[in-house]
Formats: C-alpha cells, structure tokens, sequence
C-alpha cells in the first residue's frame, strides 16, 4: 500500500492467474524433456530430413503428436511452409494445440494453431497447424499437391477413418506430382501406437520404420472374470475404485449418449449414498455431441477433495490427455458406423473395438503417472476382438469421398487405396451421387454443375443437395438454418433434476410437422432475443452451441451467396421446407406399420422414433423422412418429419425405384401404406 501500488491495482493485477500460467509452461517443459521421444529426437529429425517418408510407432504418451511437430519446426524443417498434423477428432486437435502452444509460450492461434470443421484458430504466423483429417481432405480440394505444406503428419492412423484413409493416397500422389515438377518435396510422417506397420510401410515403397522405446508411466491391466452387463460392470469398478484405490481420476468409456446419459444420473445417484469420509465425487459426461465448452470442461483439474469421474465415448480414446486419469475402465464396445451397399442403409451400431483400440483406452491411464485399465471383459473375449480396426472405407456410405475424387479429376478406379472399397459399395456412391443429380451417369461418372457446387459445401452431398435445391422450393432462408442446427452440436440441454420444466421449455418449440421444423422454431425465437444467453438458460438450450449454429449459418451463406444462390423465405409455411429436405432424404424415408414401429423403405428395417424426437408419443404420423439411424437397444430414427407420400412422385421422380440402393420391396412396404 505504501508503494501506491494494492495487488489489486498493481500492472500485474491477476499476477496470481499470470504465475499459475508460467508454473504451468515451466511443468509442460519439465515433461516434455522426459518424454521417450525426446532423447532420440535428433536421430529422429536426421530421418525425417533424408527421407521423404517415414512412420514413427510409439507407445500411448511417449510424445508423438505434441512434439513430432516442435522438432520438425525447431530442426527448420518446414522451412517457409507449415507443418500439418491431422487427428481424426476434432476435440483432439483442439486440445493437443492449447498444451502444444502453452509449451512454446506461445498464444494459441500464433505459431500454433487449429483448424476443424467451422473453427478455424490459424493467423498468419501459424507454423503448426493441428487439424481434423477431413479439414486437409477439403484443403486438398482445391490444391492436390498440398503446397501451403512442406511436412505432413497423419497422425492416430491406426483409426483409419475414411479421411485419413483417402489423405494417404493423396499425400502419395502430391510427393509424385511435386517431385515431377521439380517443387519443394513433401515430407510425410505416419503416426500411431498400434498399427500394422508393414501395410503401410510397403505402401510407402518400404520407407523406413522408427520404434520409439518405452513409456513414461506403466499401465497395469486387469480383465473382468466376472461375467455381468457391461453398463453394470463400469458402476461396479467405479465403486470399488473410489472406495478402495488412492486417489486419482476415472475415465469410463461406454457407447453412446443416451447410455452415458442414463449412467451418469445413476452414478450421481449412486454418490449420494457414498460414506461422508470418502472424497466427493464429481461425475462428468463427454461425447461429440455435448457442448463444445462441456467437452472441454472434463480438462480442467479437479480440486483436491474431489474424485473426477468420466464417463466418455471413443472421442476420448485417441491423442487426448485428461489431466489426473488414473483409472481407466473399458467397456469394450463402441458405436460404429455400418453401410450396407445393397440396400443403401447406413447406421451407427455398438459392436465390439479392436485390441488395437483397446490399447488406446489404456493408454489414457499413465499419461502422468503409474495407471490401471480394468477391462470389463474376461481375456478370452479380449483374444477373440479384431487386432486392427477394420478400415472405415470399407464400412461406409462413399458419396461424399467419390465426390471429392471428382472434384480433384481422380479416377476413383485408379486412385490408390490402400485398402481398396469393394465394387458394391463405389456402385453404390455413384447411385446415390446419380439420384442427387451429383454426375451424369453410373457407368460413366461425369461432375455435373450441380456435383461441384455441392462439393463447395462442408457437408455431406445430402445435405448440400438441399441448400442447392431451396430456391426452386423459396425457402433458401430456413434450410440454412436447419442444415446449420443439424451440422452443429445439440442445443438442448439435458438436466435429469428439472425435468419437467425441461420438457415444457422444449415443447414450446415443437411444431408438429416433427424435428426440423422444431430446430428452426428455436433458432428464429433465439435471433430475436436481446439477452440470449439467460434467455437460453431459462428455456434449458445451450447458447454456445446456438451461436456456433449462427456461425455456421453464416458459413453457408457465404457459399451461397458465391455461386449465386437467390435469398428466399416461406414464411410460415412448412410444406416447402418438407418438400426442399426430401431432395436430399429421399432414401431416408420410413412408413408406419400395423405395430406402430416404422419400417425404412430403402433397407426394410424396423425403427423407432427417437424418444427424444418432438413428434414421440404423440399422433404417429404414417410417413416420416430422418435425417439418421441409430442401433442401440433398438433402431431409432433420429430428427424426422413428416411427410405426404404423394410429394415423392412430384419432388424426386427421377429417383430409379429399381436401382440397389433404392430397392423396390421397400417402396413397396411404402405403397401399401399410400
Ligand atoms: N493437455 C495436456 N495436459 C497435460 N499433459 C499433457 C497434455 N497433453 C499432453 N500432455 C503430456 O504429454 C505427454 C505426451 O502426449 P502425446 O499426446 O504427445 O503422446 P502420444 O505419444 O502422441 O500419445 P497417443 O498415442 O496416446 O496420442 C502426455 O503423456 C502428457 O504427459
């Protein structure tokens, strides 16, 4: 005080919040010092300089994806190019970036940046650049030969998620074309803990192979030898763990939403009946669907007296460290997506990962310090599980991917595939590219005008189809905002205490015409509020993700406006936007059966409309579109509306009933329900 200067007042006001920042850069250095990786960098950085392709293998936590890119930048490397890194996650990407600019003192967005889907957080000082692997599949859209670029990592390639997959083959043919050209050559780096290395190595023509040695911390593994339903085995071990184990977070994999939901309301329940000596327990949720801002808030540490535990999908099983896990506890199962090219069905399922993926699940434990993984499986079923994750590509509708083979001038017949789609499934794609009106024939696939201006969206063919198609409907204007909510994060929050207030907050919003319609009640009530954000929490809505929805509105906006899309509105009136969504859904569309369950018309499939769909339990309409299917327990049909049967004839006749993908029993299950 006699200085003048209160600590209050000082230049250093926050000087708290300023220490508590450079500990923690002066921690992050310390680790990185001790990583496995960083002793044998500078072998490693010789490597990658006199190769022009390598694949570096390394245990969970031994330093890849942070510092793969600092030595690369730091040995001059990228010279005056970037260095991408690609993740198949979007919470990856963000994450990894915020330690790896805290480690460089650097601000995120400067040296170190991200891009994901709608995000971007780059300038023009980026070096490092963190991105989802569909970010640099669309980068490679208007550049094949990658030349923002001088080094590329592909990262968690053991996923191997379509994107990844078709960037492998890309990244081959822009070091032919660069080394052709006489160009600046283009380093590329494949990365995982687990993957088949000689696969990729001979794609490669044999380039060379680094094992990283060791660990930081050991992970000690146990099988379940009780036999007992998954969901109940994950309680049970998290009981036990928070009575008997020293202190130390939980990570919990499960499925999906719904069930991470349910568990997370029976966990907290569960607490309440906890001895009062015991810690607290704090029970997170974490799946792609949650608020962005909640996915990031299981990060934060938790205070000393409180045990944290997450009970998270697969979008926390790869590249992430969540400080203070010690536990990890592996259901064994996640939901994955399934095409079937024969009758066009595409779903998300659970079924059973890979050993390479349970490895990952562990690897999540031991990133600070000693951990333990308790697999809620016996061993035997830990043997008889995949080895590697059978590739995406090969499970996958492939419209979007034909599409952007294209769009580059590939011949998807020559294009590279390390592991190559089979026949059905291309035929397929190039069906479904047809029915949209993406290319002139099957048999001999030329880019229509129309293709390409789809192809200019972010967003799956469907979906552009709609936008393309809204002002033949006049109703530009309220399918940009129901593209945008569906492209976004959920909206709705969920809160097991209040919930009847919750479901009359939300019911305000219905209309009857079902979920999309709902989706752009909320978002047009949203732009007229002066005080969105308590607004929001009054009506039990999520004001980030409504925002980011804005931002992505924005987005496609802009891309209509460039290939001179005309601004229309239908007002009040909901047929055109029904009529608009069917361009893109046709095979989306289901009936009501004498049982009161929907049958889908494409694959003959029994379904269920979503319990959290607005049109549930109420007066089932006959003829419904959706926007996805989901198998858990049951098959739901996720964000529908209703439709009249006799619009299909008017809005999509030249859709061929008698094509695989569209095949004609399930129009005939339709017809009887005329
Ligand atoms: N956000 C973070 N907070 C705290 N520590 C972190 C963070 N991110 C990384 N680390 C530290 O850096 C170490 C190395 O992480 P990195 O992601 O580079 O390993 P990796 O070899 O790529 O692992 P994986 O194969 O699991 O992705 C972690 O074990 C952890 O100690």
């Amino acid at each position: 005080m006699d200085s003048g200067l209160s600590s209050r007042n000082s230049t250093f006001g926050g000087g708290n919040q300023l220490s508590r920042s450079y500990a923690k850069q002066d921690t992050a250095k310390q680790q990185r010092h001790a990583l496995p990786i960083y002793s044998v960098r500078k072998s490693l950085m010789d490597l990658v300089r006199k190769s022009s392709t390598i694949i570096v293998l390394g245990e969970t936590g031994s330093g890849k994806t942070t510092q793969m890119p600092q030595f690369i930048y730091e040995a001059g490397l990228n010279g005056d190019k970037l260095i991408a890194i690609t993740q198949p996650r979007r919470v990856a990407a963000i994450t990894v970036a915020k330690w790896v600019a805290l480690e460089m003192g650097t601000n995120l967005g400067d040296l170190v940046g991200y891009t994901v889907r709608f995000e971007d957080a780059t300038s023009e000082n980026t070096q490092i650049k963190y991105m989802t692997d569909g970010i640099l599949l669309r980068e490679a859209l208007s550049d094949r030969q990658l030349r923002n670029y001088n080094v590329i990592i592909l990262d968690e390639v053991h996923e191997r998620t379509v994107a990844t997959d078709v960037l492998l083959g890309i990244v081959k043919k822009a070091q032919q074309m660069r080394a052709s050209q006489r160009m600046p050559p283009l380093k590329v780096v494949i990365m995982s803990a687990t993957m088949d290395c000689d696969h990729f190595a001979s794609y490669f023509s044999d380039c060379p192979i680094v094992y990283l040695q060791g660990r930081m911390y050991q992970v000690k593994v146990y099988q379940m030898v009780e036999k007992m339903h998954y969901i109940e085995a994950c309680l049970k071990t998290v009981v036990e763990i928070h009575q008997s184990r020293p202190s130390g977070d939980i990570l919990v994999f499960l499925t999906g939403q719904e069930e991470i939901d349910a568990t997370v309301n029976k966990m907290r329940r569960l607490a309440k009946s906890f001895s009062l000596d015991l810690p607290k327990l704090s029970v997170y949720p974490m799946y792609a669907a949650l608020p962005q801002n909640q996915q990031l808030d299981v990060f934060n540490p938790a205070p000393s007296n409180v045990r944290k535990v997450i009970f998270a999908t697969n979008i926390a099983e790869t590249s992430i460290t969540i400080n203070g896990i010690r536990y990890v506890i592996d259901c064994g199962r996640a939901k994955i997506r399934s095409y079937d090219p024969i009758t066009g069905l595409d779903m998300l399922k659970v079924s059973w990962i890979s050993q390479a993926q349970a490895h990952q699940r562990t690897g999540r434990a031991g990133r600070i310090t000693d951990g333990v993984c308790f697999r809620t499986y016996s061993k035997e079923a830990y043997e008889h599980l995949d080895k590697m994750t059978a590739p995406e590509i090969l499970r996958c509708n492939l419209a979007a991917t034909i599409l952007s083979l294209l769009v580059m001038g590939v011949n998807y017949k020559e294009f590279d595939f390390i592991d190559k789609p089979s026949e059905e499934s291309i035929i397929g794609a190039l069906l479904e590219l047809k029915a949209l009106n993406a290319i002139s024939s099957v048999e001999n696939p030329i880019l229509t005008k129309q293709g390409s201006h789809m192809a200019r969206f972010p967003l799956d063919p469907k979906f552009s189809k709609m936008l393309l198609s809204a002002p033949k409907f006049g109703c530009l204007e309220e399918m940009l905002t129901i593209i945008a909510m569906l492209s976004g994060e959920n909206i709705f929050t969920n809160s097991a205490q209040k919930r009847e207030q919750m479901l009359i907050a939300h019911s305000k919003f219905y209309d009857k015409t079902g979920d999309h319609v709902t989706l752009l009640n909320v978002y047009n009530e949203f732009k007229t509020r002066a005080k969105p954000k308590m607004w929001c929490y009054d009506n039990f809505l999520n004001e980030r993700n409504l925002s980011h929805a804005a931002s992505i509105r924005e987005q496609l906006s802009e891309i209509c406006k460039a290939l001179d899309i005309p601004s229309s509105s239908c007002g009040k009136d909901r047929t055109p936007v029904a009529k608009c969504m069917l361009t893109g859904l046709f095979a989306n569309i289901a009936t009501k059966q004498p049982d009161h369950l929907y049958l889908t018309t494409t694959s003959s499939l029994k379904a269920r409309i979503h319990p959290s769909s607005s049109i549930c339990g109420k007066m089932r309409p006959p003829v419904v579109i959706y926007t996805e299917l989901v198998a858990t327990r049951f098959n739901y049909l996720r964000n529908v509306t209703e439709i009249d049967p006799a619009w299909i004839d008017e809005v999509v006749p030249n859709v061929n009933l008698h094509q695989p993908g569209y095949s004609e029993p399930g129009y005939r299950a339709f017809n009887n329900h005329k």
